[in-house]
C-alpha cells in the first residue's frame, strides 16, 4: 500500500471529487459514515462524547460525524473550536445540517469556555486535519493542553490535531494525544515514525473509495506493507521441486557464550524453506549446533572460540566448499568482533559476489571500519536495529532526517537496509522505503534479531530478489510474534517461539 505525501492527499481528494464525480460535501459525508461505521463497533451509545471541531474540512467531518452520532443516539455535545473569523464551505453546510438536529452546538474562544472533561467520557478530536499548516496557538493550543490533561478516551479523525502529516513538529508544539487515529483511505508517514507514536495511538484506515487509479499512477518513495502485499511476494512451491531447488546457505554464526545466537540463526532459516543449511561456528560451537538442530551441516571453524573462516582441518578433509560456492551467505549472528573475525569479514567481502544477509556484529565491525562498505556485494542485505545504524552512519535530529540518512545510504552502496523497530524500515538501493505493518513491543527481547537474519538468509537462498526477501521476511517475522502475543501475550514471548509461530502459507 502506498503513503502518498500532503500535497498528493489533497490531489487525491480533488481528483476522486472530479472523476466519480462527487461533490466535495458527499464525499465528506462518506468519510463522516466511514468513521462513525469504526466507532460504533468500538463504543457503544450509551458513552458520552464531546466532540471538538475546527473550521476547516477536518471540522466539518466533525460536524458531520456529531449528526451522523446524534441519529445514533449518542449523547454527543459539540464544541467548535473558534479560533479564526472563517468557516470552509463544507463545514458551514454541515453546520446548517447539524443545527436542524441539536441546538446543543457551542463555541469556545477562549478558555473558559473549555468544559471540563471526565475518564468515563470519548473525546473526538476534529479540530485540525491534514491542512495544519503551522503549530497550534492560542485557544486551539488551550483546548489540545485540556485534552491531553483529561482522562477520557481521545478519538482522533483523520490525523491527531497539530500533528504534521510528512514533515517534523518541533519538540515544543502541542499535539493532541490520542488513544486512536482513524484515518482516511491511506496511512501518513507521520504514523511510521517511532518519535510519534503518542500522537498516534492505534490507528486504523476506513476506505472511503478515493480515486484508485490517482493512487496507482501516483509516484511515492513510501510504501506500508500489509497482508495482502505479503502474499503477493510468496511464492508456491512447485510440485516438482526437490532440496536443490530452494538453494544451499551459509550461515556464519557464534562465538563462544554466543552460540545461541547462532543456533536461534540455524533454525529459522530451517523453518523459513531454505533447501539445505551449512552453519559455519567456531569449533566450540560444533557439538551444541549438531545437537540442537540436526537438520544443519555443521562446519567448524579452526579457531575454538571465534571465527576466523578458516574450517578446521577434519572438516576440510570433508572438501567443503568456499563461501562463494553456497547461494548465499548470511553472517554475523553472535560472531563478536575479534580482529581474527573481521579479517574473515574482509576475506569474505573481497570474495563474495551474490548478495549476502549482514547482522550484529558483523554490522559493528563493517562501523568500525567504514572503508568496508564499499565493498559489500551489491543488493546485500543489511538489518541493523537503530543504535548500529548510528554507529553505521551518523546521529540525527529527527526521525525525518533518519529516513533521509537511510535511503542516502541504501542508496550509495547499493544495499538493503531492514531499520529494525516499530514499524521496521526497509530502504532500497532506488531509494524506496518500505514500512513494515506486522510486529509487536515482546519482539524486543534477545535472538529476535538473530531469527530474522536466519529468514532473510533462507528467502535469498531460495532466490528471491533482495527487496522482496526483506519485505516479506521481515513482515513474516512480526506476524509470527504477532501470533506469539495472541497466544502468550508480549511479555513472556521468547526468540524460539518467532521460530516455531513462522508459517509460510
Ligand atoms: N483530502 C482528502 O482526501 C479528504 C479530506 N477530508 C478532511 O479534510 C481534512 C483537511 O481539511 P482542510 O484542508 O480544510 O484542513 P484542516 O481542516 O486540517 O485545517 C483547516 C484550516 O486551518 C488552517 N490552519 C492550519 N494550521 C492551523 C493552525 N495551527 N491553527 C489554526 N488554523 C490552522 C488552515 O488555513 C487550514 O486550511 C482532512 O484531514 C480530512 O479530515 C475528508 O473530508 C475527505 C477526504
Ligand atoms: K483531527
Amino acid at each position: 500500500m502506498k503513503i502518498l505525501n500532503v500535497d498528493q492527499i489533497r490531489a487525491l481528494d480533488q481528483s476522486t471529487i472530479e472523476h466519480e464525480p462527487i461533490a466535495p460535501i458527499n464525499l465528506m459525508e462518506r468519510a463522516a459514515l466511514a468513521f462513525v461505521d469504526w466507532f460504533v463497533d468500538h463504543f457503544p451509545n450509551t458513552t458520552p462524547v464531546k466532540l471538538f471541531c475546527g473550521l476547516g474540512n477536518n471540522g466539518g467531518d466533525g460536524l458531520a460525524i456529531a449528526r451522523l452520532l446524534l441519529e445514533r443516539e449518542f449523547p454527543i455535545e459539540v464544541y467548535v473550536v473558534r479560533y479564526a473569523r472563517r468557516e470552509s464551505d463544507d463545514f458551514m453546510h454541515n453546520h446548517r445540517r447539524l443545527k436542524l438536529l441539536t441546538e446543543n452546538i457551542r463555541y469556545v474562544e477562549v478558555a473558559q469556555e473549555i468544559p471540563g472533561l471526565r475518564h468515563n467520557e470519548l473525546i473526538i478530536d476534529a479540530i485540525l486535519g491534514s491542512g495544519l499548516s503551522r503549530p497550534t496557538e492560542g485557544i486551539v493550543k488551550n483546548v489540545i493542553d485540556v485534552i491531553n490533561r483529561s482522562p477520557a478516551t481521545v478519538v482522533a479523525v483523520d490525523i491527531a490535531s497539530g500533528l504534521y502529516v510528512d514533515k517534523p513538529n518541533a519538540p515544543s508544539d502541542t499535539i493532541v494525544e490520542p488513544d486512536y487515529t482513524i484515518t482516511f483511505q491511506l496511512p501518513k508517514l507521520a504514523f511510521m515514525l517511532p518519535k510519534n507514536s503518542r500522537y498516534v495511538g492505534d490507528w486504523h484506515i476506513v476506505d472511503i473509495q478515493l480515486h484508485k487509479r490517482y493512487i496507482d499512477l501516483a509516484p511515492t518513495p513510501y510504501y506500508y506493507t500489509q497482508s495482502r502485499d505479503a502474499r503477493l511476494l510468496l511464492r508456491k512451491r512447485d510440485k516438482f521441486s526437490n532440496k536443490g531447488s530452494f538453494g544451499h546457505a551459509l550461515l556464519m554464526v557464534g562465538s563462544y557464550g554466543k552460540m545461541g545466537a547462532a543456533v536461534l540463526a540455524t533454525k529459522a532459516c530451517l523453518r523459513s524453506g531454505v533447501g539445505l543449511l551449512t552453519v559455519h561456528v567456531p569449533k566450540c560451537g560444533y557439538d551444541i549446533l549438531q545437537i540442537a538442530v540436526p537438520e544443519a551441516m555443521c562446519r567448524p571453524d579452526g579457531n575454538p572460540n571465534v571465527l576466523t573462516g578458516t574450517p578446521d582441518r577434519g572438516a576440510s578433509e570433508l572438501g567443503s566448499p568456499t563461501p562463494a560456492d553456497y547461494a548465499v551467505v548470511g553472517i554475523g549472528s553472535g560472531i563478536g568482533q575479534a580482529p581474527e573475525t573481521l579479517d574473515m569479514l574482509k576475506g569474505l567481502l573481497k570474495t563474495l559476489k551474490k548478495p549476502m544477509v549482514i547482522d550484529a556484529d558483523a554490522l559493528n565491525l563493517l562501523s568500525e571500519n567504514r572503508e568496508l562498505l564499499k565493498q559489500i556485494p551489491p543488493n546485500s542485505i543489511l538489518t541493523p536495529h537503530p543504535k548500529e545504524f548510528e554507529r553505521l552512519t551518523q546521529k540525527w535530529d529527527n526521525d525525518y532526517q533518519k529516513l533521509d540518512i537511510l535511503r542516502e545510504f541504501a542508496q550509495k552502496y547499493r544495499v538493503v537496509v531492514v531499520l529494525k523497530g516499530a514499524n521496521s524500515a526497509i530502504a532500497t538501493p532506488d531509494g524506496d522505503i518500505h514500512f513494515n505493518s506486522t510486529g509487536n513491543p515482546g519482539l524486543s527481547t534477545g535472538g529476535t534479531g538473530d531469527v530474522l537474519t536466519g529468514v532473510l538468509t533462507a528467502l535469498l537462498a531460495q532466490n528471491y530478489d533482495s527487496v522482496e526477501a526483506a519485505v516479506l521476511g521481515v513482515f513474516a517475522h512480526g506476524l509470527a510474534g504477532d501470533r506469539v502475543a495472541a497466544k502468550r501475550g508480549q511479555i513472556g514471548m521468547v526468540a524460539t517461539d518467532i521460530i516455531e509461530a513462522l508459517r509460510w502459507e
